[in-house]
């Protein structure tokens, strides 16, 4: 049977009082509802409430500092923040103030009542330390559905030693996301280790892990510190451990067992103090099932699994990572730009199989190459390439016309398969009408033409040359000779 409890919610939304307070009460719980922080105070002094939902943004004050001050106050009374700037920082700073969880706006009601349900069974826990740096210094980009689910999740392991597995394509940021677990967390102050299994030959990567004593292996002609060593007190994050070779794969279950390891060709034991964090772009319970990986070692890691999803299937991140990779670009000196509406309309409609890495790469090239300072959809494509192209949905009209021409040139001018100009006749056949009809939409304007079209000005100039094709009157001529 669930538990319940009396409920105290603030919030300046009128409809998300009453739904709230509805869906609650359906619960079973007593639920008193409050606008302001004034009526809260109030009220908290008439009830005493099991549990506090709370607002961020409210018209007399930051119900973060609030609730700061509240669980400061009763250390016990669990609160679940609300919040529509979904952004890491507001997850992580709701868990540092001492909330006991964070919806982003818009949330399911069922994942509230469960919420609910989950502070009223829980036993007291303390706040997180406090964190350095505020939202401009957070990493993260991004404030897709998608994202916040990986928010919370980094907010809820950020104050313990838990170990995370984060999985997800190559480029989506797993090792930004282990990093950002360790700068937000205790062990900050202490190194982040990075290995990569994928990076080093095999038969080396348990020395690196452990070190190696003097004369271990030929080529040890010195005692070397391993990973686990170099990240005392931090965190170790374990890269690509599909990766990892068998052996290897023992030793490091038998650390995580035990919480001490050995050195390679040494008799000693450290205590191993680390927190894992570890990445993998493969198909770890695939791998699993083939054999390659042990499944103890599997269940072992994957303690809070991560699942990053590919920028593809969070397109709405784009734009703003697009802007932010430009401000990087700019700050380290290169020239500043900007992107036009339909450059990022053209950006969000490519794929990005190299993911987020892929995007900052575009971004880099787009500060150093492009010509003006704000970048059109006609550039965003040229550096995509075709594949960057808006995806074609072929008119059955215009499938049938030129299906129909290349049977009468087959017939008429046979020659012309053989001359290696077939495509810029066929293109040119289809482009000149475009063109002109385009210049005469726009009163022979070529700045408007050349944007209704989504293409640069100057490009539009050189086939209206190629083409022959009069600017001032829209009309063909003789196409220009090449
Ligand atoms: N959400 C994000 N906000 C800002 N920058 C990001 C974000 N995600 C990734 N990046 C940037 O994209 C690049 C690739 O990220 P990262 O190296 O963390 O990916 P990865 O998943 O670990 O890749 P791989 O599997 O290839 O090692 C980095 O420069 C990183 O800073």
């Amino acid at each position: 049977m669930s538990k319940t409890g009396t409920i105290l919610v603030l919030d300046d939304d009128a409809a998300i009082r009453t739904v709230v307070a509805q869906a609650l009460r359906r619960d079973g719980h007593r639920v008193t509802t409050t606008a302001s922080f004034a009526e809260f105070e109030v009220q908290l002094r008439l009830t005493t409430p099991d549990v506090v939902i709370s607002d961020v943004i409210l018209p007399d004050g930051n119900g973060l500092d609030r609730v700061a001050r509240l669980t400061a106050e009763h250390p016990s009374l669990p609160v679940i923040m609300l919040s529509a700037q979904n952004t890491l920082s507001t997850a992580v700073r709701a868990t540092e103030v001492g909330a006991y969880d964070y919806l982003p706006k818009p949330f399911d009601l069922d994942a509230l009542s469960r919420a609910v349900q989950g502070a009223l069974a829980r036993s007291a826990g303390g706040p997180l330390d406090a964190v350095d740096g505020d939202e401009g210094t957070l990493p993260l980009i991004g404030r897709s559905p998608a994202m916040q689910d990986v928010y919370r999740i980094i907010a809820r392991v950020v104050s313990n030693d838990l170990t995370v597995l984060i999985s997800g394509e190559s480029g989506t940021g797993k090792e930004l996301v282990a990093q950002a677990i360790h700068d937000l967390g205790p062990r900050r102050r202490s190194p982040f280790v990075a290995l990569n299994m994928a990076a080093i030959p095999r038969e080396l990567i348990e020395a690196e892990l452990f070190g190696h004593e003097r004369g271990a292996f030929t080529g040890a002609q010195a005692r070397s510190a391993g990973r686990f060593e170099q990240a005392a007190g931090g965190t170790l994050f374990l890269d690509e451990i599909g990766d990892m070779p068998m052996e290897a794969q023992t030793r490091l279950l038998r650390v995580l067992q035990s919480g001490e390891f050995t050195t390679v060709g040494g008799a000693r034991t450290i205590r191993a103090d680390v927190r894992i964090v570890a990445a993998t772009n493969r198909d770890l319970a695939g791998l699993v099932a083939g054999g390659q990986f042990r499944e103890d070692l599997f269940y072992r890691l994957n303690v809070v699994p991560i699942a990053l999803p590919a920028l593809r299937a969070r397109r709405q991140d784009i734009a703003a990572l697009a802007r932010h990779f430009l401000d990087k670009a700019a700050e380290s000196g290169l020239p500043r730009k900007q992107l036009e509406p339909q450059a990022i309309a053209a950006l969000e409609h490519y794929d990005w199989p190299g993911n987020v890495r892929e995007l900052e790469n575009i971004m880099r090239r787009m500060a150093v190459l492009a010509r003006d300072e704000r970048i059109d959809a006609d550039e965003v494509r040229a550096m995509l390439g075709s594949a960057g192209a808006v995806p074609v949905e072929v008119d059955p009209g215009i499938e049938a016309a030129v299906r129909g021409r290349l049977e009468r040139m087959a017939r008429e001018e046979p020659a012309v398969f053989d001359d290696g100009t077939l495509y810029d006749r066929i293109i040119g056949e289809v482009e000149r009408p475009l063109i002109e009809a385009m210049l005469a939409r726009h009163g022979h304007n070529q700045l408007r033409a050349a944007r209704a079209l989504g293409i640069n000005r100057n490009t539009l100039r050189k086939r209206l040359d190629t083409l022959g094709i009069d600017p001032a009157t829209g009309r063909s001529g003789e196409p220009a000779a090449g």
